[in-house]
């Protein structure tokens, strides 16, 4: 059977400099795939070559055993693209824009509807049909930008950033929506925050100035990578001394008023530990993630090292 996809040493050149260099990588499965990698690491240059934006200088991509080269038409149908910034036109109801898309991705006349309505219901956002896009917040122009992806049922659906930007709720709805894609399709999507990552992907592949550092599953990643502080805002934040009560936080550092650097010992609920004293306590907490300044250190450890 043919690889979902596959990526057979993949550079590219941007007039003089290397953005990517000698890429292989194979995903058979589907599920959500991380592509993590720090600002300028080449996630971009990556998808947009997969996806047909860009021509890379060197090297070979299949989609489903096509090589996207020779028979680019044939290649693209098996692959939906979210962009950076999805080029969605706001002038357009939610309905005409993915009519519009499903057309584009020549799905035949009559089975446009059913296959517009299908991505919408998928998305939820049947609802707003008829709505401008310029209407919508963006946490729903996000979701049209997800239903024009996977309008033609694609084996693929790559991603660039696609929860960049949201706020809180946004993000937790989104997370939703792209595990329920990924019950169906293989998603690979790119990121520069690790607890993003972490909370979505099967596998996670790390970029690194262009160079894959590493390629594994998650747990395989979660037992090489010691987290051991947290970032908590709070609206209502106690003192250091009190979040140190938590058990298993070994020390606390204030950033601002608002939001603590919190170092534990380690242990896997410490997350659910904090939420209950804040809880407890009326902390009001917003948001908790595994401390982003740590991505830094991975690829300081990893980059020293040859894991594939
Ligand atoms: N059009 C371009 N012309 C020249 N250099 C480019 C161009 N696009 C990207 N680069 C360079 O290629 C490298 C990889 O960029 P790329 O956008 O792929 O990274 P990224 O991991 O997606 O980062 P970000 O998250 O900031 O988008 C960077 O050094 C970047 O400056």
């Amino acid at each position: 059977m043919n690889s979902i996809l596959k990526i057979e040493q993949l550079s590219h050149k941007y007039s003089s400099s290397w953005a990517i260099r000698d890429i292989n990588l194979e995903i058979n499965q589907t599920g959500v795939i991380g592509l993590l990698g720090s600002n300028g690491a080449g996630k971009s240059t990556t998808m947009n070559i997969l996806c047909g934006v860009l021509n890379q200088t060197e090297g070979t991509v299949y989609i489903n055993g096509l090589d996207t080269r020779l028979a680019p038409e044939e290649a693209k149908k098996n692959i939906g693209f979210l962009p950076q910034n999805p080029p969605v036109y706001v002038d357009l109801t939610v309905n005409e824009y993915l009519t519009y898309c499903a057309e584009l991705r020549l799905i035949e006349d009559g089975k446009v509807k059913a296959a517009v309505a299908e991505a919408m219901d998928r998305c939820g956002i049947a609802h707003f049909k008829t709505r401008l896009i310029r209407n919508l917040s963006g946490g729903y122009r996000q979701r049209v930008g997800i239903a024009q992806a996977i309008i033609h049922k694609p084996k693929l659906v790559v991603m660039d950033e696609p929860t960049n930007g949201l706020d809180p709720n946004q993000l937790i709805e989104a997370r939703k929506l792209i595990k329920e894609i990924a019950t169906d399709h293989t998603v690979l999507l790119s990121s520069h925050i690790l607890s993003e990552i972490h909370l979505l992907c099967r596998e996670v592949i790390m970029i690194e100035s262009g160079r894959i550092i590493f390629s594994d599953s998650m747990d395989a990643f979660n037992n090489y990578v010691q987290p051991n502080s947290v970032l908590v805002k709070m609206e209502n934040p106690p003192s250091a001394e009190a979040l140190q009560q938590v058990k298993g936080v070994t020390k606390v550092e204030f950033l601002s008023d608002r939001q603590a650097r919190v170092y534990y010992d380690g242990s896997e609920d410490i997350t659910e530990r904090i939420i209950a004293a804040g809880v407890q306590h009326e902390w009001r907490i917003r948001e908790i993630n595994f401390d982003k300044g740590l991505l830094d250190d991975i690829f300081k450890k990893l980059s020293t090292q040859t894991l594939h």
